[in-house]
Parts: structure tokens; C-alpha cells; sequence
């Protein structure tokens, strides 16, 4: 019988499994054309059950979603027992892993990588999305130490737009916002400010600000909203951690004051957010006419038929292959399809 995998081949070589996520696979593997590393997240539809539109919703979520401190989606497979999702590489791993290793993180870096969470929810909210499940384990490092979020199974659309209230509790306990956990209507995008104060808070911490065995327990301490301010945290940290964890999500800081907290424009490096324009939304930006060139030159075709082609964005290996080489290029590195 053939491979369950030989859809991918001539498009991709598979390596090993480099990480499972509940009713998911993610396996290294080379993308042909340009030799670049991706993972691919691998679901079997039987498995997936009722979780299927979650996935589908995922998948048109990452389709939107194009930002530099957001896992790139590049081409979608789908048969009639599996789904592949082709998406960029991180071969740092979890910022979680990051975190345990060290057991805290100074300040500096704190604010760091805590600008980039930040810069990557205003665009999910900007884009009308709300994530509901931030964590240190969907915070994933690249081969140059930025910050990519994944896992948008959660993420919700209304179609009310961000103002409309969502009833489904979804997410990790520890992270979740006092309004979700009390099973009361919330606004996705309030409650996604509550988790990155918990994550800001362990990030600086090591440890969580509500934690307890006993769901109920845990709840309650949410509920109270009553944290420990360890001795090491300074004036500005501890006051943009009370502005996140308000317990009244009216009182909460919003993700646009946030971006201009003093906190997180002081410090030393003002880098790291890269603005990098291969993020640009290529439906309103256009496409990299170097890119379009290399990929005509290769396949012998003329620009225009390769342009139409990549301006369908089917998110099929042509889709995958421009944004592999538009990164390249980004990093300046030369064009070349093998
Ligand atoms: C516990 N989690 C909820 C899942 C875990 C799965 C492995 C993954 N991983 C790892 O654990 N490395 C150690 C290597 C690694 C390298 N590159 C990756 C690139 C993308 C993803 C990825 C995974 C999932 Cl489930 C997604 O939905 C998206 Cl949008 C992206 N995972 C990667 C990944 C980290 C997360």
C-alpha cells in the first residue's frame, strides 16, 4: 500500500517527528525546490471528529494572518483521510522550554520578546481575530531568536466583529481571564490581554500568578485576581502586570495602550520587532517581482502566467515556493531554485 505521506512526494522529503500537539503530528521536512526546512502539522480527519472545523477555522485564520512574529502558513493538503498544513520552521522550540531552562528571564529580554507578543496580537486583533489561547507553549523561536505564534485553533472571528461577546470557554485554566473562567459573556480580545499578563508575569517570573491543583481552587484565585509582586520585578513591570490583570475587563489596559506603555518603549534595545516588509499582506501589497522572475525563469514560463498563478493564492506548492523564496531573499540571501 502506498505511504500515507506520497501526496507530498516529488514536493517535500519527510524526516522525523519533531513534536505532536493532541490530535496532531508536526514532522521536519525539506521543501524540494528550494532546500528550506519546514514543519509540517499532520491530522487524520477520523481522528479529528467533531475538533475538524476547528481545524478548518485554523486554517483559514493562518490564511489572513501574515506577520513577522506569526508561524507563516505556506501550502495546505488535504486527502480524503488526512490534512497537511506546510508551515514555517522554528527550530528553537517553545518558549516555554526557553523559559524552564533558565528559570526566569531578565528584564531586558522580558521586554524583548514580550514587544514582539505584542506587536503580534495587535495584528490578530487588528484583523478582527481574537487568539484565546496565548501561552508560553504557542510561542515558538526561530533560527534568529523571534518569537512566532501558533495554534490558532481557538481563535474566534465573529462575525460581529471583536465587540461581540463570546460564550465558549476555551484555553488553558491558568491563563484564562476571570470573565471566562465564571462562564460569563467576554470579549476575546479583553481576555487575550488577561493571558499575556500571565504570560508577561512568567516570563519575568519563572512561575504563574494563579496556580492550584484544584480547578476550583484555581478559579477562585483568578476570580480574587490577588498575585504575588516578587522582590526582583521593578516599578514599571509591576505596573503594567496590575494594568493587564484587571480583574474587570473594563478596567483592563487595551492591547493599543499596551503597545505604548512605558514599560515596553523604555529599555535599552528598541530592535527586535522586525518590520520586515516580506509580512506585507501580499493581497494589498503585490507580489516580489524578483521572486515571480526566478520562478518563471525555472519553470521556463512567462511572468505574467507566474504572477496570474501566485495571485491565486490556492496555498498549493506554488503558493509555498514564493513565500520560501520571498524569506530568502528577505535575508538576503541569493534566489536560487534547485
Ligand atoms: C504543544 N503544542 C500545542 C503543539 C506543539 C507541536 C510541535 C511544535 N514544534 C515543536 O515542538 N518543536 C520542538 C519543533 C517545531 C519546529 N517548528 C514548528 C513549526 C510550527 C509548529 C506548529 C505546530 C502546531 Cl500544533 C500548530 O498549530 C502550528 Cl500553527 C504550528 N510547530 C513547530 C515545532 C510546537 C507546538
Amino acid at each position: 500500500q502506498v505511504s500515507p505521506y506520497s501526496v507530498l512526494d516529488g514536493q517535500y522529503d519527510l524526516h522525523e517527528t519533531i513534536g505532536s500537539g493532541g490530535f496532531a503530528k508536526v514532522k521536519l521536512a525539506t521543501h524540494l525546490l528550494t532546500g528550506d526546512k519546514v514543519a509540517i502539522k499532520i491530522m487524520d480527519k477520523r481522528q479529528l471528529g467533531e475538533d475538524l472545523p476547528r481545524i478548518y477555522l485554523e486554517i483559514e485564520a493562518m490564511k489572513q494572518l501574515s506577520h513577522q512574529h506569526i508561524c507563516k502558513l505556506y501550502q495546505v493538503v488535504e486527502t480524503d483521510t488526512k490534512i497537511f498544513m506546510v508551515l514555517e520552521y522554528c527550530p528553537g522550540g517553545e518558549l516555554f522550554d526557553y523559559i524552564v531552562e533558565r528559570d526566569r528571564l531578565e528584564e531586558e529580554e522580558a521586554r524583548v520578546f514580550f514587544r514582539q507578543i505584542a506587536s503580534a496580537v495587535a495584528y490578530v486583533h487588528n484583523m478582527g481575530y481574537a487568539h484565546r489561547d496565548l501561552k508560553p507553549e504557542n510561542l515558538l523561536l526561530d533560527d534568529e531568536q523571534h518569537l512566532k505564534l501558533i495554534d490558532f485553533g481557538l481563535c474566534a472571528n465573529p462575525m460581529g466583529g471583536l465587540d461581540q461577546h463570546l460564550a465558549t470557554c476555551c484555553g488553558s485554566p491558568a491563563y484564562a481571564a476571570p470573565e471566562l473562567v465564571s462562564g460569563k459573556q467576554y470579549l476575546g480580545s479583553e481576555a487575550d490581554i488577561w493571558s499575556m499578563g500571565v504570560l508577561l508575569y512568567a516570563l519575568l517570573c519563572g512561575f504563574l500568578p494563579f496556580d492550584d491543583e484544584n480547578l476550583g481552587a484555581l478559579y477562585r484565585k483568578i476570580q480574587a485576581g490577588v498575585y504575588e509582586n516578587p522582590e526582583w520585578l521593578t516599578a514599571g513591570s509591576k505596573d503594567l502586570l496590575a494594568a493587564m490583570l484587571q480583574v474587570d475587563p473594563k478596567r483592563r489596559i487595551t492591547i493599543s495602550q499596551l503597545l505604548m506603555h512605558p514599560w515596553l518603549t523604555g529599555g535599552s534595545s528598541s530592535a527586535n520587532v522586525d518590520p520586515s516588509s516580506k509580512y506585507k499582506d501580499p493581497e494589498t501589497h503585490g507580489v516580489d517581482e524578483d521572486v515571480i522572475t526566478e520562478v518563471a525563469v525555472h519553470q521556463g514560463k512567462s511572468r505574467v502566467a507566474v504572477r496570474q498563478a501566485v495571485l491565486r493564492w490556492s496555498y498549493d506548492y506554488l503558493t509555498a515556493t514564493y513565500f520560501l523564496l520571498l524569506a530568502q531573499k528577505m535575508k538576503g540571501n541569493p534566489l536560487r531554485l534547485l
